[in-house]
């Protein structure tokens, strides 16, 4: 072991699998022809929500008792015979599930609840109409969506992902499924990462979308074929048990997250190890080991653009580095469950933290963090994110600490199996 390996015997953590990753194999699988098996998917409020708009879109999907795996009989093509799809909170059925049924055949109508209905979705309809698809708003807002369908024709095509990469996402993983090829001119991204995720996984199913000029997608319309594929745990997930063996001192290994994962979000480790930690990003696994007593080193500016939803992460805990950390490239975090800076400033102001912030950043100074409720918003990252401070014993008490389900209902289970001495015993509405 070199001096910079992560030493003590360490924790193995359960991280359930990628949302991201489930819900693009689970729209992908739909769409190709023949049966594909996804393997240890995400069991998850946001995934039940996709699985179950598949359902009403006339897609089977088995699951074996345990959810082991789950077998999709694809549809080989985008839906017919028009539905309701209900979203929930779902961000990614809002956005990868509209262009799927555009380019099937039949009237949908999408809705969620107040909380999604609350996030933009006008680039992704403004989209999909320049590309010939008749969508309506009703009562005036971006959702309830109706989408008239004809199947569509492809052509070129300019979007924007400055607010959101998941609409062109959801615009990618449509395209093999049009009448002629696609050439997709990206303007404006944000989370791109999500982006080289979708393009892998729609290469899984046997599609071959190429960009040989940055920023300019091309995609034949050549459709998908069914397969078998292995859910990676969900990074974004992971981040709190990495950042939870920071805080605590501790070593703490995912299996199954190694260097070949496809989520950006793995990258967070790194600003971990600018904080102080030491990480080993293995072939099979990550581990991260937290310096002596859990201290943390601060006075350092971050960009985390590109990994916002790990953002929280690292800001609830950075009031016990030894100086201020800044992160920046957030904005388009304001625009997800909750507005995410603003959830963060007023959570560390009610514990006595003192941060400063931008539209697109935030600062968060060093200093005692006297007990307070933390507001969730019903976000899950909210409510992940401080569970992570409250290992130090804090008399952190979050308001709604059910609403970890979005992503990982067993999250409280777990962090107590990991850290009895540290995280209370899961409050008794959670698994
Ligand atoms: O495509 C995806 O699976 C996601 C993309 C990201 O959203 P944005 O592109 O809106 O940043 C991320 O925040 C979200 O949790 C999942
Ligand atoms: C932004 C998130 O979710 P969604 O897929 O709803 O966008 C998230 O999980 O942090």
């Amino acid at each position: 072991m070199t001096a910079s390996t992560p030493t003590d015997t360490p924790l193995i953590a359960r991280i359930p699998g990628s949302k991201s990753i489930t819900n693009r194999a689970l729209l992908l699988a739909a769409a190709a022809d023949g049966v594909s098996y996804l393997r240890a998917p995400l069991v998850s409020e946001d995934t039940i929500a996709f699985r179950e708009a598949l359902t009403a879109l006339g897609v089977r999907v088995n699951a074996t008792p345990h959810d082991e795996f789950w077998e999709v009989v694809g549809l080989g093509r985008g839906p017919s015979g028009g539905a309701d799809i209900w979203c929930a909170d779902a961000g990614t059925a809002a956005r990868f599930l509209p262009p799927f049924t555009a380019a099937g055949h039949g009237s949908y109508l999408f809705d969620g609840t107040a909380q999604l209905r609350a996030r933009p979705l006008r680039p992704l309809r403004e989209a999909l109409e320049r590309l010939g698809a008749k969508t309506g708003s009703e009562g005036g807002g971006d959702l309830p969506l109706r989408i008239d369908a004809d199947g569509l024709d492809g052509g070129e095509l300019t979007v924007d992902g400055g607010l959101s990469s998941q609409f062109l996402s959801g615009l990618l993983m449509a395209a093999p499924l049009l009448r002629s090829p696609l050439t997709v001119t990206v303007r404006e991204l944000v989370s791109r990462p999500y982006i080289d995720m979708t393009m892998a996984l729609m290469r899984r199913f046997g599609a071959e979308p190429a960009e040989r000029t940055p920023g300019v997608i091309s995609l034949p319309a050549d459709g998908y074929r069914a397969t078998d594929l292995v859910i990676e745990p969900d990074a974004s997930t992971a981040s709190y048990v990495f950042a939870a063996a920071a805080v605590t001192g501790r070593t703490v290994t995912v299996p199954g997250l190694g260097r070949d994962s496809l989520q950006g979000d793995l990258g967070f480790v790194e600003v971990l190890r600018t904080a102080g930690a030491r990480v080993e990003i293995g072939e099979q696994s990550t581990t991260v080991a937290g310096a002596p007593g859990g201290a943390l080193r601060g006075g350092f500016d971050v960009d985390m653009g590109e990994i916002s939803d790990t953002f929280m992460t690292l800001a609830a805990i950075a009031p016990l580095a030894d100086g201020p950390i800044t992160v920046r490239g957030i904005g388009h975090a304001r625009l997800k469950e909750s507005d995410r800076v603003e959830a963060i400033a007023q959570n560390l102001a009610a514990c006595g933290v003192e941060t400063e912030s931008g539209r697109d950043w935030i600062t968060v100074h060093p200093g005692p963090v006297r007990p307070a409720r933390i507001a969730c918003h019903r976000d899950h990252r909210i409510a992940m994110a401080f569970s992570v401070l409250g290992l130090r014993h804090l008399g952190l008490v979050l308001d709604d600490p059910s609403c970890v389900g979005k992503t990982f209902p067993g999250f409280h289970g777990e962090l107590h199996r990991l850290f009895p001495d540290h995280a209370p015993l899961p409050p008794a509405d959670t698994p």
